[in-house]
């Protein structure tokens, strides 16, 4: 397992025009391990998510690779709850949550990153977005890093795809600085331009944190300590 020492993640993480409470909050951040054991989910007579099993321990960072349709964000909506589970057990922090308040503190507890970013019936601006994050100065740090701090004041309907997933993953990366623990991303770089995809996956690789990314995307999946790949619902492991 390789944990990101905390002092480059920082370095990392700050960059020259970020805010310097970054450096603060990563060095406040643990890792926390997710166990995931016979999980399975069905849409009717489908099973998406087959009988899987991982683990993601404190700091690791492991991405899962498939086909289109093979059962990765499915897995990860599992994970918090906003996919219902035929059967399994979804271990964070000790907890498989099954409560409301569970679900929530487990929400808390693990940034989503989406594949598909809502804006909402109402229209929140970016900078409400951030500040909903928990850690205002985390979130406006990296989203100066992602070049989308200027749009403070949009709302976030009147943005670009890639402007939009770069508002979300700020927002994340806020809530981690906020007490999170794992960060889930679905495809957090598939809207992304070439630089942008080199920056994200560079803040990835900086988070002294566990994550687990569902990603096409091989810069990502190449800087992650362990890859899975899912096939038809199922998961191995692969090295790329
Ligand atoms: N809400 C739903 N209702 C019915 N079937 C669904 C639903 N969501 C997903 N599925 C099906 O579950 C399977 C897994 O979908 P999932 O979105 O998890 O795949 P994925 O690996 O994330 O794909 P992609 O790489 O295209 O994002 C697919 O066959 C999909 O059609």
């Amino acid at each position: 397992m390789f944990v990101p020492p905390v002092a480059g993640a920082c370095a990392e993480l700050s960059g020259e025009s970020a805010a310097p409470a970054l450096a603060d909050w990563c060095a406040g951040l643990r890792g926390a391990a997710l166990t995931i054991d016979g999980l399975s989910c069905r849409f009717g007579g489908l099973v998406a998510v087959d009988d899987v099993g991982l683990q993601v321990e404190a700091g690791e960072h492991v991405a899962l690779v498939g086909t289109n349709g093979s059962g990765k964000s499915t897995l990860l909506r599992a994970v918090l709850g906003l996919q219902g589970r035929s059967r399994g057990r979804i271990v964070l922090d000790g907890t498989d949550a099954r409560s409301p308040g569970e679900w929530d503190a487990r929400r808390r507890l693990a940034p989503w990153i989406p594949q598909r970013q809502a804006t909402g019936r109402f229209p929140l601006t970016v900078d409400e977005l951030l500040d909903s994050s928990g850690h205002r100065a985390a979130a406006v740090g990296v989203a100066t890093r992602l070049g989308v701090a200027a749009l403070a004041r949009q709302p976030l309907h009147t943005l670009s795809g890639g402007q939009l997933q770069r508002c979300f993953i700020a927002r994340a990366f806020g809530a981690m600085a906020n007490g999170g623990r794992l960060l889930l991303a679905d495809e957090p770089t598939a809207a992304l331009d070439f630089d942008g995809r080199d920056t994200v996956a560079g803040l990835l690789r900086a988070l002294p944190a566990s994550v687990l990314v569902a990603t096409h995307d091989r810069a990502v999946a190449a800087r992650c300590d362990r890859v899975l790949e899912m096939a038809n619902g199922r998961v191995r492991e692969v090295r790329m």
